[in-house]
């Protein structure tokens, strides 16, 4: 069962926004697919040979660099891209669209099933917490349902074999806390099964410790909206449907399951975060607490104040969440209170089409609504330190994602009373509408900006940009450096650290760890560096307190380097990443292979790891373990990733450096492209997500630095 997928159309906003459109068979040749689209529909995407035969690193270069610009969405001057690999996502929208009554199209229907078809574990016909991950209970639960929800019927190939092998690992009882939500949710599983997730927690003041506004911003995204379904103990009526359901899911009948003793129970496969006692000895008084000590009024009372916080957070993100997690929470949250004609709500709902994104094997939900600004500030930045951002056939496609970085800068602070630091002047990691600002994103955007408007070959754009608007960035990002208690010098992701990581104790997710607060990540310490110093040489704002934080980062870098020379990778997969990051950063204030003793084992430290064929190659095993693990043949995104950070610090061999060329070259299609070959990301140290434009980046970066400094034109064919 597939669509036409030569009638699927991407719609983009010039703030960035995407949705698919499915189109009327007549309207296909007045309104005709574009390179990009069949690109990402892997259709007829126009492949011609690359114009030049690549005899040498340089043409190679500009064959990629030219398939790269051909595949851009010219409107919004992005490049998108089907950013999948989580697989609980998918539950949200279909859950939210069952419980609101609201319309999947039906070509949206066709697709979602299509891809957890191709998807299911070829051997067990389960699916885990990633597309790669093993069969977990949580995956296999969760897209079991969306797949009978969706209207596949339980004796189809696909059901039965999932079912059976739910079955094997426990039956749905095993699901973590987020599965038994979104079952309790859809009345698939009682409340009394399921950990409390109170919201009196959000009526503390926040000088408590442990206030979810110093929370991580995705878990108190997240239990903000589940908070107050749990809370509220909000649970869809039951229909002949989920009647069948509910029968279907557990190892004995529904009726006899004993929900309240097994809220702890989580399947051994899944568990990556076990509970702590303290989180059990809590749940156990939350229990008794809700059972026969709240009263009605402060249920009342929480729950109102979580949906004002609620439609705070919507404000600030143009009612699209910070992902689709909370996002999905959220719009059922909003129909409960606004009702199946409220505007908040249907806005809220409506939003949720810019996380599905069509691709090969079908519709996936992504893990946000894109990675727009991250890969433009990385594109307008790499064709620049390659070299080739004044060549001519490239200053259009370069000029859009400029653009586009200048559009999607925030010129607006959050509402007041929303627990949301200063964001004017920063960016974020998809679109400006998303609203949440992240550190590295500002330092890269920013630094990305400067590049254009200081380069002659980019003159006619210096008027569209006041390069004052970058004051607010650097108040930004030097408002975001932990200088406090936690991790002194360092960057997190989104905020400052706010509150001390023994939160952990009470992460109550089970399958993901280090999510309760903001940790420090070396990654983000080192591309705010890059930002801070590329800009400080360029404006005198702030020099000193620019100068003062960029020290304080680069002690943490050097603090956060492992004995063995490694940096652990948070968002990459794993040591090449923060390899690449650091050494760069490290260069940036001179610290060289020569001179830097930090620099020499970093760069040993990957050179250690050089494949047989040349190159670098990282499994999702390493993120999981913190250990390097390799691959056993390379992979082209790794390989430049190492290869950058070696060039970067001046490693002293060519021959390792050209090594990794090679095979970064031998990779290379006719067409200039690069293929698909492993996930890239990252996060929660679990859940491995895929970054398909990083293929084409950092391939770039990593030969346009080689030719620039090796200055070889014919000598490395
Ligand atoms: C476990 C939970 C809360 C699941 C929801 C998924 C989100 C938390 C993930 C999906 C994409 C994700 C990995 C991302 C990031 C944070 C966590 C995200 C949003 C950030 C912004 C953190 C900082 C990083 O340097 C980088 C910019 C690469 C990533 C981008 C994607």
């Amino acid at each position: 069962m597939s669509t036409d997928l030569s009638r699927w159309r991407l719609r983009t906003t010039k703030l960035g926004a995407q949705r698919w459109e499915y189109i009327a068979s007549s309207a296909t040749s007045s309104d005709p697919q574009d390179a990009c689209t069949k690109y990402l529909l892997n259709t007829d995407c126009p492949r011609p040979p690359a114009p030049i035969q690549p005899k040498t690193a340089a043409q190679a270069l500009l064959n990629g660099a030219t398939f790269f610009t051909s595949i851009q969405d010219d409107y919004s001057g992005t490049w998108p891209v089907q950013y999948k690999g989580p697989m609980f996502m998918t539950i949200g929208y279909v859950a939210a669209a069952y419980f609101t009554g609201s319309n999947i199209p039906e070509p949206v229907r066709i697709e979602l099933i299509r891809y957890l078809v191709n998807t299911a574990n070829p051997v067990d016909g389960g699916w885990g917490l990633h597309e790669k991950d093993k069969t977990t209970c949580f995956g296999t639960t969760m897209n079991y349902v969306v797949l009978r929800l969706l209207g596949l019927p339980a004796d189809h190939p696909v059901c039965k074999k999932a079912r059976e092998t739910l079955m094997r690992i426990g039956g749905a009882i095993g699901c973590p806390h987020w599965g038994k939500i979104w079952l309790a949710v859809l009345n698939l599983y009682r409340w009394e099964g399921v950990n409390p997730a109170p919201t009196e927690l959000f009526v503390l003041p926040y000088a408590a410790p442990i206030h979810p506004m110093r929370w991580w911003v995705h878990t108190r995204a997240i239990y903000l909206a589940a908070g107050y379904l749990a809370t509220a103990k909000s649970q869809y009526a039951l229909t002949p449907l989920l009647e069948e359901i509910r029968q279907e899911i557990f190892v004995t009948s529904f009726e006899q399951v004993d929900f309240a003793s097994n809220r702890n129970t989580v399947c051994e496969i899944d568990l990556y975060y076990p509970h702590s006692r303290l989180l059990n000895v809590l749940n156990w008084f939350m229990v008794k607490y809700e059972k026969y000590a709240r009263p009605n009024w402060l249920l009342k009372y929480s729950n109102k104040r979580a949906y004002e916080l609620i439609l705070k957070d919507m404000e600030n993100t143009s009612y699209l969440s910070i992902a689709p997690v909370s996002g999905a929470f959220t719009a059922i949250v909003l129909y409960l209170e606004q009702g199946p004609q409220g505007k908040g709500f249907q806005r809220s709902f409506d939003n949720m089409a810019e996380e599905l994104f069509m691709g090969p094997q079908g519709m996936a939900v992504m893990g946000t609504n894109g990675s727009q600004v991250w890969d433009d500030a990385f594109a307008v930045q790499y064709f620049f330190a390659a070299g080739i951002a004044g060549n001519p056939i490239f200053k259009p496609a370069i000029t859009r994602a400029f653009r586009f970085l200048v559009r999607s800068q925030f010129d607006t602070e959050c509402s007041p009373g929303s627990f949301r630091d200063p964001r004017k002047g920063a960016w974020p990691f998809s679109t400006k509408e998303q609203g949440y600002t992240v550190s590295d994103c500002t330092a890269e955007s920013m630094k990305a900006i400067l590049m254009v408007i200081n380069s002659d070959d980019y003159k006619e754009l210096r008027s569209e940009f006041d390069p004052q608007r970058l004051h607010d960035s650097v108040d930004v990002l030097l408002s975001l450096q932990n200088v406090g208690s936690f991790e002194y010098g360092s960057f997190a992701s989104y905020e400052r650290i706010k509150a001390t990581p023994l939160l952990e104790w009470i992460n109550p997710a089970e399958v993901f760890g280090n999510i309760m607060v903001e940790y420090p990540y070396v990654e983000c310490t080192d591309s705010t560096v890059l930002g801070l110093l590329y800009f400080s040489r360029h404006d005198s704002y702030r020099k000193d307190d620019i100068k003062r934080a960029v020290d304080l980062a680069i002690a943490y870098i050097a603090r956060a380097q492992n004995p063995d020379g490694s940096w652990y990778g948070s968002w990459g997969i794993c040591y090449t990443y923060a390899g690449m990051f650091a050494l760069e950063a490290l260069a940036e204030v001179g610290k060289t292979y020569a001179n830097s003793e930090v620099v020499r084992k970093g760069c040993d430290f990957l050179v250690s790891k050089q494949l047989p064929d040349g190159g670098w190659g990282e499994t999702m095993a390493g993120s999981e373990t913190h250990k390097y693990v390799s691959s056993k043949e390379s992979m082209v995104v790794q390989t430049s990733w190492s290869v950058i950070g070696l060039i970067l610090a001046k490693y002293p061999k060519q021959e390792v450096i050209k090594g990794g060329i090679e095979l970064i070259l031998s990779r290379q299609q006719k067409s200039g492209e690069w293929l698909y070959e492993s996930d890239e990301g990252v996060f929660n140290h679990s859940c491995a997500i895929e970054y398909p434009n990083y293929r084409f980046l950092f391939p770039i970066k990593a030969i346009g630095l080689y030719e620039r400094t090796y200055a070889l034109t014919s000598d490395n064919e």
